[in-house]
């Protein structure tokens, strides 16, 4: 899907020093610039909803979190001028290659392949066009694109034209989906629970008590409750259910009760993510929805080791992109707790499994009042 020059179609060294510039593109220092056009775009999307209305919460969160994506991670020329395009490719590309069919028999001549290896032709020679008009114009722009473009192996060689194209349709990939899955659940999770939801507002009314209307990185990462309540939202809906890796040294796995078992080099193992985050002797309760579980004094997820938590995998494969996940899904929901009353007008979604990365099915409506609550408490100061 993202072309022979990335990820699975290299040897494990060029994939390692191209898993660095993913890292590096997405790392702290780099993510700071990303918030102030995060702002924007969530503030300029709500602003198009009315002073009450029901809405697809999945649906929006979709569309919103593509034109975040289009604007920090492919950059100003998507965002401006070829987003319906980009966006509908894109939209193509996973809905042919998310379904569980496509993990067992990728090659199958089936429609569904077809349109799926147009929409990453298309794709490609969208962000092709994009490489050398930016390249030919010596125009540096903020964007992950950018960062891709300016890495370099260690050998000093710069990323070809093909490689940046295949990591960027690969993180568009990794990214999007995953974010508008998480932030659909934290919706959904908070808006079935009262205390939760209370205490959300707390914070968010404390955050804005001492610093105003103002966000920026250091403020998000004060916003400590709302970071549990999407981390629990991610226990209990991983984005992947199941890890696979190969075997490459045998070794030994002992178990609690002081069992041993010699895995051996050249198997397949799974780590499934939808048994390990609900063991009970870790997480109490795994079925009941509590994020104060990862608060101060509690942080059930070190109980069990380092991986006792996975929702980000872990090891070589550790995703990149989980502060930055974090950031723009907090961006959306601090706006959507200051600027809304918000209630969930359809049942709890049961999830879809036949889906690579399961999510919500069907609509996830919710009832929205507007609401000022940086005005009112702005006032009151
Ligand atoms: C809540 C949102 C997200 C979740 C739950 C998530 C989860 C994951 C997981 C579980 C993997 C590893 C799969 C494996 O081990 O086989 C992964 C890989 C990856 N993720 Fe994320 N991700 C999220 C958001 C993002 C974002 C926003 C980006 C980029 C902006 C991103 C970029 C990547 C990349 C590039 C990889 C592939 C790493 C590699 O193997 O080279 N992810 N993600």
């Amino acid at each position: 899907m993202f072309g022979k020059d990335v990820a699975f179609g290299v040897d494990i060294v060029t994939r390692t020093e191209q898993h660095r510039f993913y890292i590096d593109a997405l790392k702290p220092a780099k993510l700071r610039c990303h918030v102030a056009p995060m702002l924007q775009e969530v503030e300029k999307y709500f602003a198009k909803w009315g002073q009450y209305g029901t809405v697809d919460l999945k649906q929006e969160l979709e569309q919103l979190l593509m034109l975040i994506s289009a604007r920090c991670l492919l950059g100003k020329e998507v965002r401006e001028n070829m987003f319906d395009e980009v966006f509908s490719g894109f939209h193509e590309l996973t809905e042919n290659s998310l379904q569980l069919i496509s993990l067992l028999f990728p090659y199958a001549p089936t429609p569904m392949t077809r349109r799926r290896d147009r929409a990453c032709t298309m794709l490609s020679s969208n962000f092709t066009q994009i490489i050398r008009l930016r390249k030919s114009s010596n125009r540096v722009e903020e964007d992950v694109l950018q960062n891709l473009m300016d890495s370099k192996y260690k050998d000093g060689r710069p990323t070809t034209e093909a490689e940046v194209t295949g990591l960027i349709i690969a993180i568009l990939f990794a990214g999007k989906h995953t974010s508008t899955t998480s932030s659909t659940w934290t919706g959904a999770r908070l808006l079935s629970h009262k205390e939760c939801l209370e205490a959300a507002l707390e914070e968010q009314q404390k955050i804005l008590k001492k610093y105003g209307d103002n966000i920026d990185y250091d403020i998000l990462l004060e916003m400590s409750f709302l970071h549990c309540c999407i981390k629990e939202a991610l226990r209990m809906h991983p984005t992947a259910p199941m890890f696979l890796r190969k075997v490459h040294k045998n070794f030994t796995v002992r178990t609690r009760e002081g069992y041993e078992y010699e895995i051996p080099s050249g198997h397949t193992i799974a780590s499934p993510l939808v048994i390990n985050h609900n063991i009970p002797y870790i997480y109490k309760d795994p079925n009941v929805y509590d994020p104060h579980r990862f608060g101060h004094g509690r942080e059930e997820d070190r109980v069990g080791g380092k991986f006792t938590y996975n929702a980000f995998s872990g090891g070589r494969h550790a995703c990149p992109g989980e502060a930055y996940a974090y950031m723009q899904v907090k961006v959306i929901w601090s706006h959507l707790l200051r600027n809304f009353e918000l209630k969930l007008v359809s049942s709890f979604p049961e999830t879809n499994w036949l889906k690579l990365s399961p999510e919500p099915r069907g609509k996830v409506e919710v009832s929205y009042k507007r609401r000022m609550l940086s005005r009112s408490i702005l006032e009151n100061l």
